[in-house]
C-alpha cells in the first residue's frame, strides 16, 4: 500500500509536491495520552482523501494539525512541501469543522465582506454560489441560522478563500440529505475544476464512496492504511464460502466472520483465492467496516518511514 504519487492529479492548479506529508507526526495533549503517534503518510496534490476511523481515533487531531491550529509534539507535517506553520502555508489552507467559528451577531453579508477583506484572492462568485443555493438572506444574522445553514456559510468562506487544501472535519453532519448531496457535489466540482486537495473526515461511509480517491484510515492514533484508494481496494479480496469448507490462507486475513453456515473474510491480497470460495474485490464500505471491526494493538500499527526518509537517514 504505497502512496501513488505517480497518478496524475486533477485540475489546473495541481502541483508536483504532495499537498500533505506527515513524517513521524505525533501529538500528545497536555496531561493526556498520545492522540497521534508515529504517523507517516503522503497525500498527493489534487486528491480527495477520506480520513476515516472510530470515535477518538485521532482524525480531528490530524486535521487540526494540518490547519496548524495546534502544534505537533513530535515529527512534522508539511503542506505543499513547506512547514504547515508558515504564513504561506496557512494562506493556502481552509478548515471547516462542525463547530464553525463564525460571529453570531454578524449578518450573512457582513460575514462574506470580512472574508473578502481578509483574503486577497477572494472569489466572490464561488462564495455567493454556495450562499445563494441555500436561499440565505444577506441580512440574516449568523446566530439566527440553523446548524446546517451555518455549515453553508463556513463552506462559502472556504471556497471564497480559494484554498488549495480544504480540510473538512465532518462538515456535513448537520445538513439534511438533500443539502449534503448538493454541497458535496458543489465541493467536488470546485475541486475538480481547480485541482483543490480535500481531506474530509466522515463517519458516513456511503457518502465517501465515489467521491474520495485516496484514503487515510486512522486507528488508535496510528495510520493503519494510507494510499491511493483503487490500489488499496485492488490489494484486498472479500471471500465468501461455507463454514468448515476450507482453511483460509494463513497470515493475510484482516477479518473473518461466521454467520450460520456462511463464512466471509477480508484478505489482504490482490490475488483471487483458489478453493471453494467466491473471491471478489471489496467495496469501500466492506473494506472499511472490516478494518474498523478489527482494531490492531498499537505495537502492530507503527508505520515504517517512507523509503526516501530511511535513505536520507542512512
Ligand atoms: N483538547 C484535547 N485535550 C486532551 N485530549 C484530547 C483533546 N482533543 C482530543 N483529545 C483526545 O485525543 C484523542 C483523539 O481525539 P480526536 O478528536 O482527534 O479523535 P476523532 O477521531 O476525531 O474522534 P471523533 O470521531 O469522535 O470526532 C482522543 O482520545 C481524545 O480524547
Amino acid at each position: 500500500m504505497t502512496d501513488a504519487t505517480s497518478v496524475p492529479a486533477r485540475g489546473a492548479a495541481a502541483e508536483d509536491r504532495p499537498a500533505v506529508e506527515a513524517v513521524g507526526l505525533g501529538k500528545r495533549y497536555r496531561g493526556g495520552r498520545w492522540a497521534l503517534r508515529d504517523c507517516h503518510f503522503t497525500v498527493p496534490a489534487g486528491r480527495i482523501c477520506g480520513v476515516v476511523g472510530a470515535n477518538g481515533a485521532g482524525k480531528s487531531t490530524l486535521l487540526t494539525l494540518a490547519a496548524r491550529l495546534i502544534d505537533p509534539t513530535e515529527g512534522e507535517l508539511r503542506v505543499f512541501g513547506e512547514a504547515s506553520s508558515t504564513p504561506r502555508s496557512r494562506a493556502r489552507v481552509a478548515y471547516v469543522t462542525q463547530e464553525k467559528p463564525l460571529y453570531p451577531s454578524f449578518t450573512v453579508a457582513e460575514t462574506l465582506r470580512i472574508g473578502r477583506e481578509l483574503n486577497p484572492g477572494w472569489d466572490e462568485e464561488a462564495a455567493r454560489r454556495v450562499v445563494d443555493l441555500g436561499e440565505l438572506h444577506p441580512r440574516s444574522r449568523i446566530g439566527a441560522l440553523s446548524g446546517g445553514q451555518r455549515t453553508r456559510i463556513a463552506l462559502a468562506l472556504a471556497l471564497g478563500k480559494r484554498a488549495e487544501l480544504l480540510l473538512l472535519d465532518e462538515p456535513m453532519a448537520d445538513l439534511d440529505p438533500l443539502a449534503r448531496h448538493e454541497l458535496m457535489g458543489l465541493l467536488m466540482a470546485e475541486a475538480a475544476e481547480r485541482g483543490t486537495t480535500i481531506l474530509v473526515s466522515s463517519h458516513i461511509l456511503p457518502e465517501l464512496d465515489g467521491v474520495i480517491d485516496h484514503l487515510l484510515l486512522v486507528q488508535a492514533g496510528r495510520i493503519r492504511l494510507a494510499g491511493d484508494l483503487e490500489e488499496i481496494l485492488d490489494g484486498h479480496q472479500l471471500l465468501t464460502g461455507v463454514a468448515g469448507g476450507a482453511e483460509l490462507p494463513a497470515g493475510i486475513a484482516v477479518e473473518r466472520r461466521v454467520r450460520g453456515r456462511q463464512v466471509t473474510a477480508l484478505l489482504h491480497t490482490g490475488e483471487p483465492v483458489d478453493g471453494p470460495w467466491e473471491s471478489v474485490r471489496p467495496s469501500l464500505e466492506e473494506l472499511l467496516l472490516a478494518y474498523l471491526r478489527t482494531p490492531l494493538p498499537p505495537a502492530q500499527l507503527a508505520t515504517p518511514a517512507p523509503a526516501t526518509d530511511r535513505e536520507a537517514a542512512a
